[in-house]
């Protein structure tokens, strides 16, 4: 049965503002299968309606351009063009496909924009599109790619996924999202998450530490700092700065040999526990949580931020940075993608800049500041002070 013919589980509301009774007119105007087919017909209305078509399509589509992604990530399809154009032939050749199913995938990636038809002297090439060049060597975003295989598989139905009850492979994945003692989780259940964060984190890194100069700065605790890439690229930044990594005692042998590998060994220290019920360890005047806070639900995030506010001298400087909900020009990352993404994990949630604020507030800490960031689809930052008092 359609929606709308659906009874009303209440007597609908009357509207009683002048915005209430305009909504109320156009929700009846816009789902007329009459109206909609006479807009379509209408000169001055058809933009509109083949727009809206466009995004009901793409919205209902969006898996398959996932997967035509997906299908030039594994074939290195955009590494292939890195160095120039290449005809179908070639492509085909290099991509060990059939001529059928390469001439299919370049017309899809062509039209999601990943590639582009290039004509040259009566010869056809293909070369990068403007979706596909900054995928050339982007092991950060193909790592992300090929992970969402995993996410798509708990989202088939999502329906039982909101009911709850499920048991979705990505709680399995994020094993110390559901663990009752984290802590106690051998390599083997945290490797292939922190490689997979550690692959990702070119998305955050830069934009972070452009967005905060952490030259100032004495020693840096980054709790939840997984393999340690976030330091590497701060100890890049600042050649002075003591470095501390807080994980789990699962992570941190992967984090220790990071360290020896870029012969910073000396400038480290590397700590494993439960920032749910470990001390952290003192000496830093700074602390980073970079994509850790939600991952957890609103109690444990303020336990975290308590333990982070305990473990900094007065004046310290918390740094907190993380995709947020409402991030300027990305609306749907936060709300729509994160949500569902974090609720498959069983993990925490999406939260505003306003959110955090707040959260990080009642922790203690105060002159709490939103910083810019270049792409805040990527990442976006807040700073705060713990009192000097
Ligand atoms: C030069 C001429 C002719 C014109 C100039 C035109 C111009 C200005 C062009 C711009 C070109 C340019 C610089 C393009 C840049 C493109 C960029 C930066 C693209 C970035 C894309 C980033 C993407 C797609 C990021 C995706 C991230 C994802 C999916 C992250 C997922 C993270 C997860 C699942 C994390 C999980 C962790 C957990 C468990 C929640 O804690
Ligand atoms: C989403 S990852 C982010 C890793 C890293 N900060 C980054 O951005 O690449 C979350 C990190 O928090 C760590 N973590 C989760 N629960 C923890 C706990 N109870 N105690 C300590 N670390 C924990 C995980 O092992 C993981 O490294």
């Amino acid at each position: 049965m359609l929606q709308a013919q659906l009874p009303h589980p209440s007597p609908a509301p009357k509207p009683s503002t002048w915005r209430e009774r305009w909504q109320a007119w156009r929700d009846g105007v816009l789902t007329s299968p009459d109206f909609q087919r006479r807009a379509a017909r209408s000169w001055w209305m058809r933009p509109i309606a083949r727009q809206r078509a466009r995004g009901l399509f793409d919205l209902v589509a969006g898996f398959v351009y996932s997967q035509v992604l997906l299908a030039c990530v594994r074939l290195k399809v955009f590494d292939h063009l890195a160095a120039g154009p290449l005809s179908a032939a070639e492509l085909q050749r290099v991509l060990d496909l059939p001529a059928e199913g390469t001439e299919r995938l370049l017309a899809a990636a062509v039209a999601l924009e990943l590639l582009e038809r290039r004509e040259s002297g009566g010869t056809l090439r293909y070369g990068l599109g403007k979706l596909g060049a900054p995928m050339v060597a982007n092991e950060a975003v193909a790592a992300m790619v090929e992970h969402h295989a995993v996410l798509y598989a708990d989202l088939s139905d999502p329906v039982a996924l909101l009911r709850g009850g499920t048991a979705p492979a990505l709680s399995r994945y994020w094993a110390y999202a559901s663990a009752a003692r984290p802590g106690e989780l051998p390599p083997e259940a945290v490797d292939e998450y922190s490689a997979l964060m550690s692959a990702s984190q070119p998305l955050v890194a830069d934009e972070v530490l452009d967005a905060y100069n952490v030259h100032g700065h004495r020693c840096l605790l980054d709790v939840g700092g997984g393999q340690g890439r976030f330091l590497l690229a701060a100890a890049r930044r600042s050649p002075t700065l003591q470095l501390q990594l807080f994980d789990l005692p699962g992570v941190v042998p992967a984090a220790q040999r990071q360290f020896a590998a870029a012969g910073l060994t000396s400038r480290t220290q590397v700590h494993g526990g439960d920032f749910t019920r470990d001390a952290l360890p003192r000496g830093a005047d700074i602390a980073s949580l970079i994509r850790v806070i939600y991952d957890h639900p609103d109690e444990r995030a303020a336990t975290i931020l308590r333990a982070v506010f305990e473990a900094l001298p007065p004046g310290g400087t918390l740094l907190l940075a993380e995709p947020m909900a409402g991030a300027r020009g990305a609306p749907r990352m936060g709300d729509a993608y994160f949500n569902f993404y974090l609720l498959a994990m069983h993990g925490g949630r999406s939260r505003s800049a306003a959110d955090l604020a707040r959260l990080v507030e009642a922790a203690g800490f105060e002159a709490v500041r939103e910083l810019a960031t270049p792409i805040p689809l990527q990442v976006s930052v807040l700073v705060a002070r713990k009192p000097r008092g």
